[in-house]
């Protein structure tokens, strides 16, 4: 049988010519299609993958005190604890808590003409409790972007670019960004939205799933199941590989439903994405692939940006409006923040 969501074999590129040659066509076929798909063959161990997700289990078993004492509306950079009901996706409660890291770097000086996105960056916030956690978590991102950045070289080379094509938008300053997630298990009078449908922003989002279903991605007017698959990662396209192939690729809309009650779900995904001062280039596609590019999905409450700190600063905004009033009221009439 076919699966609607096929499993890639990341490894296949080191396998001459010919086969990363049927790799590259199946990895545009997939990524066109559904935008979603299965990695295998990506050099992460199991054990990482089990040491990310004790580590994530740690951190969440700990007293709430200690949570919300990182809590993310203290941070600017929209880093730290999110408790379950405090995220918003199209202003509607999602049911998870999470923690959400970026990358390590100075706050950027303000003064009245530095745009509003400079203030993303700077310092993550740790649990006190917990010192493995740091060290456990950066380690991953570590690991994720060296795939990350195999597979957008990939993605250059499947649409007839030159494997670099990307690297100006990443090299020396990414802006990746990733989370640890919890989704409680809820009896079926809550409305079951774990996370509610969105599409990703970034390039690609590499996803770790524990053993516990609840993802689904939209696929013809319905909804598939992307059932864990011991080993694999999920990646789905996001926003801005949508943009820069003018919609020859896809960002396809998914959601997670809430687990039952005395179930709980793990999930660690992680969003590649490009520096914030970048400009989204628009890619030339060879023309039998641009008569397919249908131009990148037009969605008037949800304008995309070419420029990615204004980008991800409106999402930002939107998932998290009690740090957008306290850290952002004076952008608060801007359409940056409408919902
Ligand atoms: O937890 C998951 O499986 C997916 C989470 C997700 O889609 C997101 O946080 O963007
Ligand atoms: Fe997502």
């Amino acid at each position: 049988m076919t699966r609607i969501v096929p499993v890639l074999d990341l490894s296949r590129l080191e396998q001459g010519h010919s086969e990363s040659r049927t790799f590259l066509a199946d990895l545009r076929s997939a990524a066109r299609d559904v935008g979603f798909f299965y990695l295998s063959g990506h050099g992460i161990t199991e054990d990482e993958i089990a040491d990310v997700l004790t580590a994530s289990r740690q951190f969440f078993a700990l007293p709430e005190t200690d949570k919300l004492a990182i809590e993310m509306v203290n941070s600017s950079q929209f880093r730290g604890y999110t408790r379950a009901g405090g995220e918003l996706t199209k202003g509607k409660a999602d049911w998870r808590e999470q923690l959400d890291i970026g990358v390590e770097r100075d706050a950027i000086p303000q003064g009245p003409d530095t745009p509003a996105w400079t203030r993303l960056q700077g310092p993550n916030q740790w649990p006190g409790q917990l010192p493995s956690l740091k060290p456990a978590l950066l380690a991953w991102q570590a690991k994720a972007t060296a795939v990350a950045i195999r597979l957008l070289k990939a993605f250059a080379v499947a649409l007839e670019q030159p494997e670099d094509a990307f690297d100006p938008i990443y090299r020396e300053s990414p802006n990746h960004r990733m989370k640890i997630v919890r989704y409680p298990g809820r009896d079926t009078t809550g409305d079951g939205q774990g996370v509610g449908a969105h599409k990703d922003g970034g390039f690609l989002t590499l996803l770790l799933q524990d053993e516990n279903k609840g993802l689904q991605v939209e696929y013809d007017g319905h909804w598939v199941d992307v059932d864990p698959i011991p080993g694999t990662l999920v990646v789905n396209i996001g926003e801005l590989l949508e943009l820069a192939s003018n919609g020859y690729l896809r960002a396809t809309v998914h959601r997670v439903i809430t687990p039952p009650v005395g179930v709980e779900r793990i999930s660690v995904p992680f969003f590649f994405s490009a520096r914030l001062d970048a400009t989204i280039p628009l890619l030339t596609l060879p023309e039998e692939l641009a008569g397919e590019a249908q131009g990148p999905a037009s969605d008037p409450d949800n304008p995309l940006f070419r420029d990615v700190g204004t980008n991800v600063l409106k999402s930002r905004l939107r998932s998290h409006p009690d740090v957008a009033r306290r850290h952002y009221a004076d952008l608060l009439d801007s359409t940056l923040a409408s919902t």
